[in-house]
């Protein structure tokens, strides 16, 4: 690549051919020495001057090489480092029919055919997919340059803004760029490969409208990359591009003999390319200071894309018969010349005007605040500015443990230096914990990550995923977990009523009351608990004899984001087991929360035949792409026949094509259409499904949300329960079947006071919520008071809640 060699980087690739001149053409060991050796001609015969060897030192030697792996070898690191903020550029240069197209193109009609910019197009969109931590904007252009003539290849796109009719090249602080030419955001492969897709198309249509021959011009497909970190006070971005560059037959004009139009044509081709080896080889010459890049349109549109801060690549695609030994030569001396560019890749940053100023101003208070604390602790004198010796750390660590503990309100702050450490031992601690978590998660559990189709494997061979990989008792196959075990097969009698009545017969003996503390013992089905999306932990409940005293589990299942601690902790430490959540919920489907689940099923059955559509159409677009690559490769070769039978002109001198071309192009045109309206309609459909997805996974979050309320409510939270609502403030009538909801106003301290003394049974409870008064309703406050009082395993308890309209600095317990 550019960089390497700290210049231009040069392939040749040779056209499939049985007849290759291996005499002739010699490729060194190293593949990158191509020795050109001619036999010397017998009519000079006294004395013979003329040349016979050659040798050409390039960067690689391409001969069936699929595409695959040109690509690889000449273009994936460009693209790479195009996503880093580098420029690059890739050309195709030789005569015509030598493959510059399908190097760059690729043949459309077979998947691994394709070339060098369907490939790119996908790379930046799978790095884009890997690099998660930047927002990465991707637009794309193509432009046609045809007798020094600038034509937007997509200027038929429907969203076509620009009011500008002409095309021009300018150049501006951020480089070349051509007014005119439409640029076009694309949010994924699909939208980037129509693009190409509908420039291609519009190339040929253009060259039998313009009678103009598609090969004779220049094409520059540019992907635009600009690339922001999506932490916001970060005002750096990197805006590159990519330009690929299909240049147009470079055999010279003597040998087309061609006349009229094509004569043209041959003209501007060689003139354009001629331009381009000027600018070559002036760029080559390290001490010139002016480079012509103005002399054509071509050199012009290159100017910031032919080495300097780019990374570019020249594929020199040659025939290797014998029959084209002078054009290869040529095609050759032109990339050795191109070799000789200096490169120095850099990436170009810019800064976001309006986030610098903020970070500016963010600075600006910052150093106000350190200002004021220097002032401070000068005052005091407590400045310091020796290191915190291993004591004094080790002291801050204690603090810093007793603080998250709860144990230590507030650490006092001295300096900067033993504030620094107090984040630092902030840090250390976390990361500790984490590694405790995962350790002891590794101990119970079998971690399975769904990436992973090895691990995916060996948790279905033992029972613990089923065979669409979702894990057994998994609702729905969403990666969300409920359960602690796999639906029974018994058809569950209302779980809920059977639980009412065992604890109202509970409550009536003071043993069943007492028995309800001893810790139950799990079956043995397997426990499943999902962690998130991707990885789930699975465990058998046989390993899994949960204890009272297995504190550490209670940990474990705060990393839950389905299941709630509470309810976990409760369920361990219930003597006669409530109902498993899996029966419960099939229960709760059926009852309380039927409407719910009803709008579920309903969301997801159109989801289910949206997406069924989208297969369908998505299906109908590939047959009708294939045949307007059938109608187009039709065209072409009418085209190619007409062109050398000879043409008929009108007077109008406009060429005359027969009925059956005629035909061809407006069933292209058709088909063009058709395959419009069904791309328009995957967007419309696409749209749609990612709505009904939303809706679907709303859906399921209430269905839960629900569920968990009303397990909570039937099961878990001791009916004794008394809440107190502190700083007056009234809360929605529900049907929290607790027995007692008292308002307080805020200075009612006495009688406060009072209720506590008369409700308070062990430790009262204290809980803070935020904005009670607008959003709380009985059964939210109700699992809000369950969640702090059964992890204490009081049956019941006092909460206060008090009303605010600010969110607590923390909630407290005590
Ligand atoms: N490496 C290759 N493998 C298979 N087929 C090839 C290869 N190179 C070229 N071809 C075939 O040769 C024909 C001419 O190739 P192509 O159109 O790419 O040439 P070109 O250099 O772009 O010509 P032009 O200057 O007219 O645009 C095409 O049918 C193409 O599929």
């Amino acid at each position: 690549m550019g960089s390497r060699g700290n210049s231009v980087c040069v392939y040749v690739r040779v056209r499939p051919t049985d007849k290759f001149a291996q005499d002739i053409i010699q490729v060194g060991k190293d593949n990158k020495t191509i020795n050109v050796h001619i036999k010397k001609d017998n009519k000079f015969t006294v004395v013979n001057n003329q040349r016979s060897d050659w040798s050409f030192r390039l960067d690689g030697f391409l001969q069936n090489a699929s595409q695959d792996s040109v690509y690889d070898t000449v273009a994936k690191s460009v693209v790479s480092k195009a996503m880093d903020g580098y420029n690059g550029t890739i050309m195709c240069y030789g005569q015509t029919g030598a493959g510059k197209t399908y190097t760059i193109t690729g043949a459309t009609e077979n998947y691994d055919h394709r070339g060098i910019i369907p490939r790119a197009i996908q790379q930046v969109f799978r790095e884009i997919e890997e690099r998660s931590n930047y927002h990465i904007k991707v637009r794309v252009s193509y432009l046609e340059i045809y007798n020094e003539t600038l034509f937007d290849l997509l200027s038929t796109m429907p969203d076509i803004m620009s009011t500008d009719t002409q095309i021009i090249i300018k150049e501006d602080s951020h480089g070349i760029h051509v007014k005119g030419l439409s640029v076009h955001i694309t949010n994924s492969e699909e939208d980037a490969l129509n693009l190409l897709f509908e420039g291609e198309t519009n190339r040929i249509i253009a060259s039998h409208i313009l009678n103009k021959n598609s090969s004779r011009s220049h094409c520059i497909f540019t992907i635009y990359i600009e690339s922001r970190a999506r932490c916001f006070s970060d005002a750096r971005y990197t805006y590159s591009k990519i330009n690929l560059v299909d240049l147009a037959g470079s055999e010279r004009l003597k040998k087309t003999r061609s006349e009229g139009q094509v004569m043209k044509e041959a003209s501007y081709i060689n003139r354009s390319l001629s331009f381009l080896e000027q600018t070559i080889l002036a760029l080559t010459d390290r001490k010139r200071e002016h480079i012509p890049f103005r002399q054509c349109k071509l050199t012009y549109a290159l100017k910031d894309s032919l080495g300097g801060k780019c990374n570019t690549i020249l594929v020199t695609n040659i025939y290797g018969e014998e029959s084209q030994l002078e054009e290869t030569l040529s095609s050759l001396r032109f990339a050795s010349r191109m070799k000789c560019i200096p490169t120095d890749p850099e990436i170009i940053q810019y800064y976001d005007p309006v986030l610098t100023m903020k970070n500016l101003e963010k600075e600006i208070n910052f150093l106000r605040q350190e200002l004021f604390l220097h002032d401070l602790l000068a005052k005091r004198g407590q400045i310091n500015y020796e290191p915190l010796t291993e004591t004094q750390i080790a002291e801050i660590n204690s603090q810093a443990r007793r603080y998250l503990a709860g144990t230590l309100t507030e650490i006092d702050l001295i300096n900067f230096r033993q504030i620094q450490e107090v984040f630092t031992q902030f840090k250390i601690i976390l990361s500790q914990q984490e590694q405790e978590v995962e350790t002891r998660l590794r101990e119970k559990y079998t971690l399975i990550d769904k990436k992973n189709l090895e691990t995916i494997a060996a948790a279905q061979k033992a029972g613990l995923l089923d065979e669409e990989g979702q894990m057994v008792g998994e609702l729905d196959g969403q990666g969300f977990g409920i359960g602690l075990a796999p639906p029974t097969s018994k058809p569950v009698f209302s779980a809920a009523r059977k639980w009412k009545s065992r604890k109202a017969k509970e409550r009536g003996s003071p043993t069943g009351r007492k028995e309800s503390f001893i810790s139950p013992t799990l079956g043995k089905e397997p426990v499943t608990v999902s962690l998130s999306k991707s990885v789930q932990m699975v465990a058998s409940a046989k390993d899994l004899e949960i204890k009272e005293s297995v504190a550490k589990d209670v940990d474990i299942i705060s990393l839950d984001i389905h299941r709630s601690e509470t309810a976990f902790k409760e369920e361990i430490s219930r003597p006669s087991t409530p109902p498993t959540k899996e029966a419960a919920f099939e229960e709760f489907k059926n009852d309380r929360g039927s409407e719910l689940s009803r709008i579920f099923k309903e969301d997801k059955a159109i989801l289910i035949d949206r997406k069924k559509k989208i297969a369908e159409i998505t299906q109908r677009i590939n047959v009708t792409k294939q045949e307007i690559d059938r109608t187009n490769q039709t065209i072409l070769v009418k085209k190619h026949e007409r062109e050398t039978q000879g043409e008929y002109v009108s007077d109008g001198g406009q060429t005359i094509i027969d009925e059956e071309e005629f035909i061809l192009i407006v069933k292209l045109k058709d088909l063009k259409k058709q395959y419009r309206s069904d791309y328009d309609e995957l967007q419309d459909l696409n749209a749609e499904v990612q709505y009904c997805q939303r809706l679907v996974d709303q859906c399921r979050q209430r269905l839960l949300t629900e569920f968990d309320i009303w397990y909570n409510e039937s099961f878990l939270i001791p009916e004794e329960t008394q809440i107190i609502l502190k700083g007056g403030g009234s809360i929605r009538p529900g049907m929290m079947p607790i027995s007692k909801i008292t308002t307080l106003g805020e200075d009612d301290q006495d009688r406060f006071e009072h209720l506590q003394q008369t409700l308070t049974l062990d430790n009262p409870s204290t809980l803070s919520f935020y904005n009670a008064k607008m959003k709380m309703d009985h059964r939210h406050l109700y699992a809000k008071a369950a969640s702090h009082l059964i992890p204490t395993r009081k049956k019941a308890g006092v909460i206060t809640a008090s009303m605010r309209n600010k969110p607590p600095s923390m909630l407290s317990v005590s």
